[in-house]
Order: C-alpha cells, then sequence, then structure tokens
C-alpha cells in the first residue's frame, strides 16, 4: 500500500498487510447441510461472514480482513434493489484509504449478474473479487474455503488492480464481464467463453490475458448517479414458440426485451410482428442468445436489425445483456447509443 509521508503517524501498526473488506450476500458458500455426504442439497444462506472467515486461519497471513454481513440470501432472490444496494457499499468501500481490495461472496446462481453489474458501475482500480461455491461448507470436499481463500489472495494483490471486477472459482481467475455458470453440479461450475484471464494457485496470480471492454474506471455508468435500473425482461426462443410472454412483459412496464433466441438470436416468424409492434410503442427488443456455451449475434444477420430498429447483445447472454440494457437505460433511450454500448461494455 502507497501512503504520502504524511499520513505515515495515522496508519496502525499491521499496515504492512493490505486490507480486504469480504462483504457477504448468501448463497451456497454460506449453505449448511445435514451431514458431510450432502453436497448437493442443502440450506443456502445459513453461515454467518465472522464464522467464514474464522474457518480460515491462513487468511490472517495474506490480508488484514473484515466483514460485513450486506444480506443473507440465496441468489436467485436478488433484485435491481439488492444489485443498488450492494453496489453502493463497494464503491463506498473502494473510496476508502484503508479498504485495499473488495470481496463479494455471492450464491452461484446469479453470480454472472452482480459480477458484470460491479464490472459496469464501480468506478475503482481497486480489486474487486466475487466468489461463491458449489458445495456447502459443511460437506465432503467442500470448495467454499479455497475460493475464498484464492478470492483474498487476489483482492490483496496488486497486480489485480485495473483488471475489472474478477470472479475466483476453482482456482481460475476469470472476468466478471465473460463468466457463466455453464453446469449446476460440478464444481468446475464457471466458465468464460472466451477463456480465463488467469490462474491463481496458492494464493498467487498468473495472468495470461487482459479484458479488451471497457470496465469500471473507464466505464460511463457510476454507481454513485444511479439509484434505480430500467425495468428489463427476459423471454426465450424456442420450436413452436408464440409472442405471449413478449406482449405480457411490456405490459408489465419492461423498457426493453432481452430476446434469448435460438442460434445466432434468431426469432420464430410467429413473432416477429410482436416485436415489431412492441418496438413501435417505444420498447427495445435485444437480441441475445440462449446456447449453452456462448452466442454470438451480429447485426442484420438473421433478422433486419436497421428496418426493424432492433439491437443486438453481441457475445452477451441473455441474464448479462438485461444487466447491461438495466444499465445503460438509466443514461439513453437512443438505440444508436444502446447498440454503440453493446458494443463496447
Ligand atoms: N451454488 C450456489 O451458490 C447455489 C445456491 C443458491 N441457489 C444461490 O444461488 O444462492
Amino acid at each position: 500500500m502507497l501512503v504520502a509521508a504524511g499520513f505515515l503517524a495515522a496508519v496502525p501498526a499491521f499496515a504492512d498487510k493490505p486490507n480486504v473488506v469480504i462483504l457477504a450476500t448468501g448463497g451456497t458458500i454460506a449453505g449448511a447441510g445435514a451431514d458431510v455426504a450432502k453436497s448437493a442439497t442443502y440450506q443456502a444462506a445459513k453461515v454467518p461472514v465472522d464464522k467464514l472467515i474464522a474457518g480460515i486461519p491462513t487468511l490472517g497471513d495474506v490480508a488484514q480482513v473484515r466483514g460485513e454481513q450486506v444480506f443473507q440470501i440465496a441468489s436467485e432472490s436478488f433484485t435491481n434493489e439488492h444489485l443498488v444496494t450492494l453496489g453502493k457499499r463497494v464503491a463506498a468501500l473502494a473510496k476508502q484509504r484503508d479498504v485495499d481490495g473488495i470481496v463479494v461472496t455471492h450464491g452461484t446462481d446469479t453470480l454472472e449478474e452482480t459480477a458484470y453489474f460491479l464490472n459496469l458501475v464501480v468506478h475503482t482500480d481497486k480489486p474487486v473479487v466475487v466468489v461463491g461455491s458449489m458445495r456447502p461448507g459443511t460437506a465432503m470436499s467442500a470448495d467454499g474455503m479455497l475460493n475464498l481463500f484464492n478470492a483474498v489472495n487476489v483482492a490483496a494483490s496488486q497486480d489485480a488492480r485495473g483488471k475489472g471486477v474478477l470472479v475466483t472459482m476453482n482456482d481460475e481467475l476469470n472476468s466478471g464481464r465473460d463468466v457463466s455458470k455453464m453446469v449446476n453440479i460440478k464444481t468446475e461450475a464457471f466458465k468464460s467463453p472466451w477463456g480465463p484471464l488467469g490462474m491463481v494457485v496458492e494464493g498467487k496470480n498468473y495472468w495470461f490475458r487482459l479484458p479488451a471492454k471497457r470496465h469500471t474506471l473507464n466505464s460511463e455508468f457510476d454507481i454513485d448517479k444511479i439509484e434505480t435500473l430500467a425495468p428489463v425482461e427476459i423471454a426465450y426462443g424456442y420450436g413452436n414458440v408464440g409472442d405471449t410472454a413478449y406482449h405480457a412483459l411490456a405490459d408489465k412496464g419492461a423498457k426493453a426485451i432481452i430476446h434469448a433466441g435460438t442460434g445466432n438470436g434468431s426469432v420464430s416468424n410467429r413473432v416477429v410482428p410482436a416485436l415489431r409492434e412492441l418496438r413501435s410503442k417505444g420498447v427495445h427488443i435485444i437480441r441475445s442468445s440462449h446456447v449453452n456455451a456462448g452466442g454470438f449475434v451480429l447485426r442484420n444477420a438473421e433478422q433486419p436489425d436497421d428496418q426493424y430498429d432492433w439491437l443486438v447483445a453481441h457475445d452477451l447472454n441473455p441474464q448479462k445483456a438485461r444487466i447491461l440494457a438495466a444499465v445503460a437505460l438509466t443514461k439513453t433511450n437512443d438505440s444508436k447509443e444502446l447498440q454503440r454500448i453493446f458494443w463496447e461494455y
């Protein structure tokens, strides 16, 4: 930690160790099961953050660590309000001179959404690391302890600065922008379609690549200026689909609908008229793809987006596209601007 000479007297004796704050929100990493064999049936969001920290005595060798219990929930119950509250807390801590890095413990179901959200809206170059686990701490071969140990190491390290929000699971260092839960029963659950940024092994980071998209300090979005997110919903594409869901979501007030399309964001001819009608009424239509290993949706491929004034989410999966649209719509309602944002972030 760099400290101006004039402030040295105020720095406490443990100042040689970086200060890391763990913001706990729940999930399996705070889960508990009935016995050691229960790796998949257990209750999420049970164990308080102080107990998680106390469970890893060697954390004290890495950093001066303290915890805050922000929420205690399963992440499928995260709302936009939870995102805004958490984002503001991360941003406030990042501004503190006595905080060097921040870890967010999180359920894995929507971890990829929160990590991308923080990556978009928190203006800091300090490491922000989001982490979860696939097995509760009460199970044999629980993965949370090592994942959290790695997360604190990354948050405490100088070389993790300026790389955007990171996710450390299964020894990999992934960008919070790219990473997604690909499988829900393996500890190797989180993957980035374009590969990890690096590995964290025995507390040391090994970097192989850098994020190319705008994030954190280089983002035009700032959580300090956001109070609510725009209502954005997702509708799924599949064979025999009809237009009911799209109309229902728009009737409930959606400002944008993410089309979680088949293949490269293709749209059934049974749905196209409804989407054109909704766009003419002001609802943004954003074509994304629900293919598992990573979609890649280009403008005017499959559908004439220029003619219909629709948008494409490019490589963002539907849930990440929802996050970006919900943030972007707090700044602009212009479709050209929104499309620029989808290319840049
Ligand atoms: N592995 C997990 O964390 C899943 C538990 C729970 N569904 C959650 O997302 O919080």
